[in-house]
């Protein structure tokens, strides 16, 4: 089948390359320039395993190709997808503008039926928006020409998304057109073998069925950030209790990791866009505010600990930080929680030294030359010098790093461990101060309340 992409980012090119590597022809279209110029010399612009490898081979074999030209773009496929960035608003609700701008392109340039697909995460109603915006620009051109919108919400993961994509827990289909939601299946038909995992639905239960997924996952974040803040208070153990709660198959052991919140280009702003339409819609989401309230703190929660740790004197420390991506296997560093402990660190006046395995690039795009920041290459130098190791983000080569190295390099050995990695007694057989997450320090019986 035919297909083009708009928006060339995280879930365009690998919904572009996956569509392409099982047999489909597919146009990836994208209003930056730069970024097509790289993707057709085969540079991928974002870290994401496996994808360089499928985009190579499938350019190389001619299914997959790129362009800025979006006229091309509306006229080579049946199925315009729309893959395009809907970030938070002023107010915290989404910015549709890069949607409607695609869905007044297709209306401005198309001669026959189109099938749009929405993949980008978008409010209750917006398909109705593309809608109204094709059949205006239609109008415009005196045209009558048919077309359906489908949303069909991605729900890949960074880091595993070409996994993701290929295997899917589901794939849901808002379509109100039978013979659309067949050519969907169809479509979906290579990643749908082994069961049926295609969910077709009315199209505002599709859209809102991304917010619900994002906004219960990150509702698990935060409830076992809460509960590692209580544990820390009465002498428990986070650890422990996560693994006595995740047992429980109606819980489940996947997003219940307790650490310094959630963080990224999705659960941040879609929490907050469902708490703004639900809102608009004259409802109080309060457990959506509740999330994101207990998700801004816990931002700050190692910090806290750096600073009750030195008496809030970090005037003339050095902090060492290990992960700057807002998780590990992905360079991006949106909303990623490094970036609030930086800040805070830094207006304390304290020295960091950062460092992350795929993230610097994007590091040095985002913080340029800072005062008090050195971007440093490797792991051991970031230690050089420093008063305490903060781990951010998990990276696996951090899990088993040279203790005694580490010993060695800072002045004293201490490490907050801001994603719980490292065993308590382990860091005290090995002579470390320890501080984590929902754990109390050895030695201290309850730990004091924390600001
Ligand atoms: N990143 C994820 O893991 C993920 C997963 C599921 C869903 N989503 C949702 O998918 C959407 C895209 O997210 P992303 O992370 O891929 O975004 P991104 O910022 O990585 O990429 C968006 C791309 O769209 C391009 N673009 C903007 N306007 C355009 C236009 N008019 N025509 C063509 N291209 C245009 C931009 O230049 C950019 O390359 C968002 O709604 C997001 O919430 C993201
Ligand atoms: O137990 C956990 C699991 C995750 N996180 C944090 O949560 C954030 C998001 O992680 P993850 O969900 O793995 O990454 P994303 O790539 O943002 O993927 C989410 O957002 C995407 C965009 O909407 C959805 O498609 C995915 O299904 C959804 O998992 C990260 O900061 C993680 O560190 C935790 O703190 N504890």
């Amino acid at each position: 089948m035919k297909i083009t992409i708009f928006g060339s980012g995280y879930v365009g090119l690998v919904t572009g390359a996956c569509f392409a590597d099982v047999g489909n022809e597919v146009l990836c279209v994208d209003t930056d320039e730069k970024k097509i110029d790289r993707l057709k010399e085969g540079e991928i612009p974002i870290y994401e395993p496996g994808l360089q490898e499928l985009v190579t081979d499938n350019s190389r074999k001619g299914r997959l190709r790129f362009t800025s030209d979006s006229a091309e773009g509306v006229a080579f496929g049946l199925f315009q997808f729309i893959a395009v960035g809907t970030p938070p608003g002023e107010d915290g609700s989404a910015d549709l503008r890069h949607v409607l701008a695609v869905a007044d392109t297709i209306g401005q340039k198309m001669d026959d039926y189109k099938i749009i697909v929405d993949k980008s995460t978008v409010p209750v109603g917006t398909a109705e928006l593309v809608s109204k915006r094709l059949l205006s620009a239609l109008g415009e051109r005196g045209l009558s020409i048919d077309y359906d919108v489908v949303s069909n919400p991605e729900f890949l993961k960074e880091g595993d998304a070409i996994a993701d994509f290929m295997k899917p827990d589901r794939v849901v289909v808002g379509v109100d057109n039978p013979r659309t939601k067949e050519l969907l299946r169809t479509l979906y038909a290579p990643f749908n073998r082994s069961h049926d995992r295609f969910i077709a639905m009315d199209i505002r239960s599709a859209e809102l069925t991304k917010y619900a997924a994002n906004a219960m996952l990150a509702t698990k974040i935060s409830f076992m950030n809460e509960i590692a803040n209580i544990a820390e208070r009465v002498g428990a153990d986070v650890e422990a209790i996560r693994l006595g709660i995740g047992s429980d198959s109606r819980i489940g052991f996947s997003f219940i990791y307790p650490g310094l919140g959630y963080g990224g280009s999705c659960f941040p702003k879609d929490v907050q866009a469902l708490e703004r339409t639900s809102h608009q819609h004259g409802y109080d989401a309060r457990i959506l505010q509740a999330v994101e309230a207990v998700n801004y703190e816990q931002k700050f929660s190692i910090v806290k600990k750096i600073k009750q740790h030195f008496k809030n004197e970090l005037s003339g420390k050095t902090i060492a930080l290990w992960g700057l991506a807002f998780k590990p296997n992905t360079d991006d560093m949106r909303e990623a929680p490094s970036r609030r402990v930086l800040e805070e660190l830094l207006s304390s006046e304290a020295k960091v030294r950062a460092y992350d395995p795929v993230a610097m690039g994007e590091a040095r795009s985002i913080y340029g030359k800072r005062e008090g920041l050195a971007l440093v290459e490797t792991s051991e130098s970031a230690l050089r010098g420093a008063d305490a190791l903060v781990i951010v983000t998990e990276w696996m080569v951090f899990r088993s790093p040279d203790f005694e190295m580490i010993k060695q390099e800072l002045s004293t050995p201490i490490i907050f461990d801001g994603r719980n990695i490292y065993d308590p007694d382990l860091m005290e057989q090995l002579g470390f101060i320890y501080y984590s997450i929902g754990r109390m320090p050895k030695g201290i019986e309850v730990y004091e309340a924390i600001g």
